[in-house]
Parts: C-alpha cells; sequence; structure tokens
C-alpha cells in the first residue's frame, strides 16, 4: 500500500487522515511516527503559509512527499478570531477545553443570530525538487452556548452544523468526513493523489 506522510503531530488530525486516506488505498503515517523530527514553527500570517512551512520543512527533513494541514476557526463576531492562533488560543500549551471556554466567554453576549464562524484547512503538498501546492476547504457553522457531542477534536463541541442540525463533535467520524474542512481540502487533491506518486515522490 502506498505510504502518505501527514507532517502533523496533531492525533485527531491524524485519526481523520487515516480514515479518510484509507478508502483511497493510502497509508498515513504522521509526525507521531517520526518522534525525532521537531515541531515546526508556525510563523506564517495565512493557513497557506503555515502549511508550506511545515510540508517543506518536513519534506525536506525525510526527502519524501509529505502533505501539512494548517486548519482553524474563524469567528465572525470575534473579526475571524482566533483563525490562525486557534491551537494555542489561550496558552502555549495547546488546551482544546480552555481554547472553546475562552472564545465561548467571549461570545457571552453575542445574540444566536450573529454567533456564524467557519472551519479553515489549507493543505500544502511538498515533495523533491517540485513546486509546492496548496488546497484549501471550509465548512460553515454557528457557535454554540455550550459544548455538545464527544466526537472529534479541538472546537468540534462548540461547532454547530446548519445542515446536519448537529454540533460537529455530535458528528461521528464518517459523517464529520462528509461535510469537514479537512474532506473538502483533501477531495481537490484526491485525483492528483495517483499523478503525484507516479512522479516518484
Ligand atoms: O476539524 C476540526 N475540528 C475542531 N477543531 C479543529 C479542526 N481542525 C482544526 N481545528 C482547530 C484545532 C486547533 O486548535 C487548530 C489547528 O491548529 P494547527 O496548527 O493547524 O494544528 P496543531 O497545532 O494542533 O497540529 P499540527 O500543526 O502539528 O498539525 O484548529
Ligand atoms: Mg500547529
Amino acid at each position: 500500500m502506498q505510504e502518505v506522510i501527514i507532517a502533523t503531530k496533531n492525533a485527531g488530525k491524524a485519526k481523520e487522515f487515516e480514515n479518510m486516506f484509507q478508502p483511497l488505498g493510502y497509508k498515513v503515517k504522521t509526525l507521531l511516527d517520526f518522534p525525532e523530527l521537531h515541531d515546526v514553527e508556525e510563523t506564517g500570517n495565512t493557513f497557506e503559509e503555515n502549511a508550506i512551512l511545515k510540508a517543506e520543512t518536513i519534506s525536506r527533513a525525510l526527502n519524501k512527499m509529505v502533505i501539512a494541514d494548517d486548519s482553524g476557526l474563524a469567528i465572525d463576531a470575534l473579526n475571524g478570531r482566533p483563525g490562525i492562533f486557534s491551537a494555542r488560543y489561550a496558552g502555549e500549551e495547546k488546551n482544546d477545553e480552555a481554547n472553546m471556554d475562552k472564545a465561548l466567554g467571549e461570545l457571552q453576549n453575542v445574540d444566536d443570530h450573529e454567533r456564524q464562524a467557519r472551519f479553515y484547512c489549507a493543505l500544502a503538498v511538498a515533495a523533491p525538487g517540485q513546486e509546492t501546492f496548496t488546497v484549501t476547504g471550509t465548512c460553515e457553522g454557528m457557535i454554540l452556548r455550550e459544548k455538545r457531542g464527544a466526537f472529534g477534536f479541538g472546537y468540534d463541541p462548540v461547532f454547530y452544523v446548519i445542515e446536519k442540525d448537529k454540533a460537529m463533535a455530535e458528528l461521528n467520524p464518517e459523517e464529520k468526513a462528509q461535510i469537514s474542512h479537512r474532506a473538502h481540502a483533501l477531495r481537490k487533491l484526491e485525483s492528483q493523489l495517483p499523478i503525484l506518486f507516479s512522479e516518484g515522490k
């Protein structure tokens, strides 16, 4: 089975990529399989820039084709925050519960109909001697007033998916893989995978 390397240390993302790539016939490896590699500093100003930074750094270190995911939540009433700072919104230790609590607190006085938000995902593909490229996906929703559900990771318990009338964390992995920002981005990449691999990356 072909192996795809995803430059992430996030176990929630890793699981989703495994589930999404398996039916396509690819086995997923992540940075959790390469503990010797350091975290890449996310110094970019956009999801795309940070995805490129992660993909290119790890591709160079392994001399292989690597895909990286930079993603996050943009809340309209907070002028797009936490955005690219989603993982560290409540502090450097990247605590999902604290991140959600911070966002919920800031939205306490925001009306139900003004709680629009969307998840963004940028995927970058970097390979030795090739031009890096990105694809993106989004998922529209609203921020709930309290956490709901136990599936998923990150901000899923506070993100209401309109088309499903459920919190993202109430969707099982198969349901989330139909509608998520990550799934939408990956769909744009899917058809190119055989070509990328046949080019010997
Ligand atoms: O489907 C999602 N459902 C809920 N929350 C999500 C999702 N997708 C991204 N998120 C949140 C989690 C984290 O707060 C931030 C990603 O930050 P981001 O830097 O891309 O990932 P990370 O630092 O956890 O791992 P890594 O950089 O090693 O891939 O957005
Ligand atoms: Mg990160």
